[in-house]
């Protein structure tokens, strides 16, 4: 049976240490030039020209120090630290590429509603219409002190701020300019209408916002909304307002139950199907033969730095593993950071108890997410069973090393990926990036963000 087409994102981070843990020591690794604006604006135009349909960049708002306490493992090991801007990168790369997306994380516990909404807008028009925000709510302490807080907010009340966040953004985007409100008449003197631009008015629980929009409405109005975190509460916070969900997980069998859990969420808000995509993230080991992949394995396999891995691991869960012995097999606790971090891998299979020791081996070369080995037919063969057993839509390709595992990928496995149909044919005409990924430039009249608009 044949498939649609992959949606196909690169997956990366403003930081030379991303979710493989150590691996910036490798020789051939270059991210420590992330603060160099050329690694960027050459990564952008590699994935462009390959057909990758978006560059998706997370992003972390404190230093990673919940391991031993402090941070110094994060800091010697370059685990997430030091970490810049994500949104600052992307009018660079929308200046140098054509098609690509930009999928950048941005939390609403530290954000302005009004302020954020105008951040998106501006890159929207800069980009015709290629960006999109990947809404998480963060799971930091350290973020929380250093903005303003002496601890995070407790987990559930996060998303619902969230969601009050997303109906004002969504009042903002879809209801504040209406269609004709610009007008660029220079004979009449008007160059807005303000009788078609509306103040929203929004009071509520967290958030005033009287006014309008400042800016006049981008190609998407509303960027492609992605979300990340699928603990309960998350899950319903994706089902009310995500496009394309973006999921932790490392077998295809707990990412099924977590999309059908999803879907059914998602149907109860009254959701089509076809207006939400899942992706999960990858990492890719190819090289031109399954030797040679093996052989490229064994190599970085060297690099892996266990307390690197235990750093990421504390700081995902909320735990300080120091404290526990490494064979400690691992139980389900409810923290206040990402809860379905844990889950993943104490969800993941009744038959085997995952302990420490095995999270910190497993997290060593791309994180909570699968890692695939091989060949480029065997990769082609591994993400067409993986995506058949799971039912994600694409994937979101992380690196080993940067940009070595972009071009690995580009090389040996797109040409089979797009000989077998599974990548999209790039249009002839630049399109926005909701377009690309679901045939139409707005948002869906069932997003609970339509009922905002002006009729
Ligand atoms: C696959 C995945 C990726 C995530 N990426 C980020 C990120 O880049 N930055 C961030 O602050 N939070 C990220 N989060 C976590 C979200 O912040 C989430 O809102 C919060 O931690 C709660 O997650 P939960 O609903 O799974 O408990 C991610 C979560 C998942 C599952």
């Amino acid at each position: 049976m044949s498939r649609a087409p992959f949606l196909l994102f690169g997956f990366m981070m403003n930081v030379p240490g991303h979710i493989s843990a150590g691996l910036w020591r490798h020789p051939q690794d270059q991210a420590h030039r992330y603060t160099e604006l050329r690694y960027w604006t050459d990564i952008a135009q590699q994935l462009d020209r390959a057909g990758f349909d978006a560059l998706f960049i997370a992003d972390a708002l404190g230093q990673l120090d919940v391991w031993q306490n402090k941070p110094d493992a994060a800091l010697r090991l370059a685990t997430q630290m030091p970490v810049n801007d994500p949104l600052l990168l992307v009018s660079a790369m929308a200046a140098v590429t054509q098609h690509l997306g930009f999928g950048i994380t941005v939390s609403t516990t530290y954000e302005q509603p009004y302020l954020l909404a105008r951040k998106f807008t501006t890159l929207d028009h800069l980009s015709n219409g290629r960006i999109a925000w990947n809404v998480v709510t963060s799971m930091l302490d350290s973020a929380a002190r250093n903005l303003g807080l002496t601890q995070q907010i407790p987990h559930d009340e996060r998303y619902d701020r969230a969601q009050e966040f997303l109906d004002i953004t969504g009042k903002l985007w879809e209801g504040s300019w209406e269609e004709e409100a610009v007008r660029r008449d220079k004979q009449n003197s008007v160059y807005s209408d303000p009788a078609k631009v509306h103040a929203i008015k929004h009071a509520g629980r967290w958030y005033q916002v009287p006014d309008a929009h400042l800016s006049e409405p981008s190609p998407q109005r509303t960027p492609v909304l992605f979300q990340a975190g699928t603990s309960s509460r998350g899950a319903q916070f994706a089902a009310r307002n995500a496009e394309v969900i973006f999921l932790g997980g490392v077998t295809p069998q707990a990412i099924a139950a977590d999309i059908q859990r999803i879907r059914q969420l998602a149907a109860a808000e009254g959701r089509h199907a076809a207006s939400l995509r899942f992706v999960t993230a990858i990492t890719v080991i190819t090289a031109e033969s399954d030797e040679a992949a093996q052989a490229k394995y064994r190599d970085y396999q060297q690099y892996i730095s266990e307390e690197a891995a235990l750093a990421l691991f504390s700081a995902w869960t909320g735990i300080d593993w120091s404290q526990e012995d490494l064979d400690t097999p691992l139980a389900f606790r409810e923290t206040d950071a990402c809860r379905s971090a844990l889950a993943s891998l104490t969800r993941i299979d009744d038959q085997k108890r995952w302990t420490l020791r095995d999270a910190a081996r497993y997290i060593g070369i791309g994180g909570l997410h699968p890692l695939l080995i091989g060949g480029p037919e065997s990769i082609a063969d591994q993400l067409e069973q993986f995506a058949a057993e799971s039912g994600v839509d694409g994937f979101n390709l992380a690196w080993a090393i940067s940009p070595g595992s972009f071009e690995d990928f580009i090389q040996h496995v797109m040409p089979v990926l797009r000989s077998r149909g599974l990548i999209r044919e790039t249009p002839a005409q630049a399109v926005t990036l909701r377009e690309r990924l679901f045939g139409q430039p707005r948002l869906t009249a069932d997003h609970p963000a339509a009922r905002f608009r002006h009729r």
